[in-house]
């Protein structure tokens, strides 16, 4: 039982902080702890969600989605209707407790590339590419090998312990145990001509793999960046404080001669409002939808936005919120053969309460672990004619004048990975349940509402075009930011995606994959195969939210579109900084919570190399 007092706000506006974090979540804590190492820096860290570091809906691992809509755990933002997806609204959850999103997700751990990596620091970010960033992706893990009873079901999985970081505080594990689906799932891919990835957190190759979870291989729980970075020891620092319920509403700003400058932080918790002096700086952890938010409701962003809520306007900057980044995810779910196992079996209650049984006895079972398996894949059946046009649309949109400046720059960067016919285009997850696309209600998309067992083979864009923006649809923080993710509105994403879901077709009917899969069972996504057309349809009705979103204050230069320089300070400023989500100039190619991890520890070693 974890006692850690996040309630108080004795003191709060007398006492000196040098750096005030906004945003106790993935990134936020990471930052914390590192600067609080040096005891004579004072650490404030605000979050406006609960301190719930006890609570099974977040240790547990397998217990995730009963987190979402309530509002102890997640924003449970919306986004607006997605004309371009025949209007419909997607999902847009988001933790709201400490540890922040990573107290919620999925758990899975996906590195990103070397040509991605390299792209961020082509964009004009010295540092930031794959050599400058790739210690930051071991320094946040401590990783533990497969077991042996995983090793004799697959063979080697090309772990090696030397690839891996050893003494970080996020562990990074595997499952135990393994259902049949996934040795199928390595030699499917391999029958189909893409042999199991390199060892991916070094960045190159395509094809399956099987990842690891941020899961705690002894304890068996969530290694979220709370229970992660919130060791008893940084708990224990007399220079770090949290306080939890803290809304952070705005910065206060004040103009000088070397710009303008964060004086104090002013936040809400429950019915009191309090102002807090900045010592140093102001650290924006808020993640990629209220990073942004912040900065508008402070005078940062369009100055014609801001006039529109009567805010006045500080800094004028048109980018701040633009260029949101999401892959967007689409399940193809398939019923298993008859006496085979799916997590949806878990909607019998015996089955769940066996299953609690066993992991509140000693951690073993299946709610200990999160299984899930990869691949990394260039668009195998993209004839050249095809992928020419796609690359030449890019270009065209690169000369058009409308693009935004920043936009311009990145599709140059995503035109070369285009270019390259065995560079990676999507990620497959095969997930070991099924999922329910379209229903509405997150605990049915998600949970076992159709009878029956199924498993879902799911794909995602690695490096999607489309972008969307996040902005206040109000003067008040108390509002939740409108949300345009974007998803698919560019032409060449959704015939990418529609491809490789005719792929994601091909693998349940390869052996031996498919004898896993029930003759003429049901498919949840469409009964039959389909063609590029209706796959196309079949994507817009499909795609779900990945909870990817970034890029929302892009680390570029400013006379490119930038919101933060690659020292991570927002333009304009003297002392204030973003160090989540927002900063990725590109989405990395797969599930991003590593890379935020890395950033976060990148960034606080700039931090303290800047004090
Ligand atoms: C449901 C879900 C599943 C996911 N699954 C995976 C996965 O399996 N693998 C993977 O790699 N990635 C996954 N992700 C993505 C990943 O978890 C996030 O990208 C990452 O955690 C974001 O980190 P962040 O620091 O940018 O923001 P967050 O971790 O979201 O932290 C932001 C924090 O700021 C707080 N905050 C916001 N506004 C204010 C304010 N005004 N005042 C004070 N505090 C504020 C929030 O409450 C939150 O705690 C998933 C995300 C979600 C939501």
């Amino acid at each position: 039982m974890i006692v850690f007092d996040t309630d108080s706000t004795d003191g709060l506006e007398t006492s000196h902080f040098d750096f005030i974090i906004i945003g106790g979540g993935t990134s936020g804590l990471v930052v914390a702890s590192r600067l609080s190492e040096d005891p004579s820096i004072n650490v404030l860290v605000l979050e406006a969600g609960t301190n719930r570091l006890n609570d099974p809906r977040i240790s547990v691992p397998a217990l995730a989605i009963s987190a979402f809509e309530d509002p102890d755990f997640d924003w449970n933002f919306k986004t607006t209707p997605q004309e371009q997806l025949n209007g419909r609204e997607m999902l847009a959850n988001k933790g709201r407790t400490l540890g922040g999103s990573s107290a919620i997700n999925m758990g899975m751990v996906i590195y990103p590339s070397c040509s991605g990596m390299n792209a961020w620091e082509e964009l004009g970010n010295p540092g930031w590419g794959w050599d400058g960033f790739s210690p930051y992706i071991r320094k946040f893990q401590k990783a533990t090998p497969p077991s042996k009873e995983s090793e004799e079901h697959f063979g080697d999985v090309g772990y090696k312990q030397e690839d891996q970081g050893s003494d970080g505080p996020v562990q990074v594990s595997f499952a135990d145990h393994y259902m049949p689906y996934y040795g199928a799932w390595m030699k499917t891919f391999e029958m189909l001509g893409y042999p199991q990835a390199d060892n991916p957190i070094n960045g190159t190759g395509t094809g399956p793999f099987i990842n690891p979870s941020a899961v705690d291989p002894v304890t068996h729980t969530r290694s979220h960046s709370a229970a992660a970075y919130l060791t008893a020891e940084t708990r224990a620092r007399p220079n770090l404080r949290v306080v939890t319920g803290a809304l952070v509403k705005a910065l206060l700003l004040e103009k000088g001669t070397d710009g303008v400058e964060a004086s104090t932080v002013v936040f809400s918790k429950g019915q009191e409002v309090y102002s807090v002096s900045v010592g140093r700086e102001v650290i924006l952890a808020a993640g990629a939808t209220q990073t942004p938010q912040i900065l508008e409701l402070s005078g940062i962003g369009d100055g014609e936005l801001l006039q529109r809520h009567g805010i006045e306007t500080v800094i004028n900057n048109p980018y701040v919120g633009r260029n949101m980044q999401e892959h967007g995810i689409i399940p193809y779910s398939f019923e298993v053969a008859d006496g085979l196992p799916s997590a949806d079996m878990a909607r019998d209650p015996d089955v769940a309460a066996a299953a609690m049984t066993s992991y509140e006895k000693d951690g073993s079972g299946p709610l200990g672990y999160i299984q899930f398996a990869a691949a990394f894949m260039p668009c195998v059946d993209l004839p050249q004619e095809q992928r020419n046009e796609m690359v030449e649309s890019i270009k065209a949109l690169i000369k058009n004048p409308e693009t935004p400046r920043a936009l311009q720059k990145q599709l140059e960067a995503q035109a070369k990975l285009l270019e390259i016919p065995e560079e990676t285009t999507a990620q497959f997850i095969l997930a070991p349940f099924q999922l329910n696309p379209r229903e509405e209600i997150p605990k049915r998309a998600f949970g076992p509402s159709h009878p029956g067992n199924f498993i879902s083979i799911c794909t995602v864009l690695s490096y999607p075009l489309s972008r969307g923006s996040v902005h206040i649809g109000s003067n008040k923080a108390e509002h939740a930011p409108v949300i345009d993710v974007g998803t698919l509105s560019n032409p060449v994403d959704l015939e990418l995606h529609a491809r490789h879901c005719m792929w994601a077709d091909r693998v349940a009917a390869t052996e031996p994959f498919a004898s896993l899969l029930k003759k003429g069972g049901y498919r949840l996504h469409s009964q039959e195969p389909v063609d590029l057309e209706r796959a196309k349809e079949l994507c817009k009705e499909l795609v779900m939210s990945n909870y990817h979103f970034c890029g929302t204050c892009a680390m570029m230069p400013e006379e490119d579109g930038g919101v933060v320089d690659s020292r991570l300070k927002v333009y304009g400023t003297t002392n204030i900084r973003v160090v989540d989500a927002s900063v990725f100039p590109l989405i990395p190619r797969g599930n991003i919570q590593a890379t935020v991890f890395a950033v976060a520890e990148k960034a606080a070693d700039i931090i303290k190399g800047d004090i």
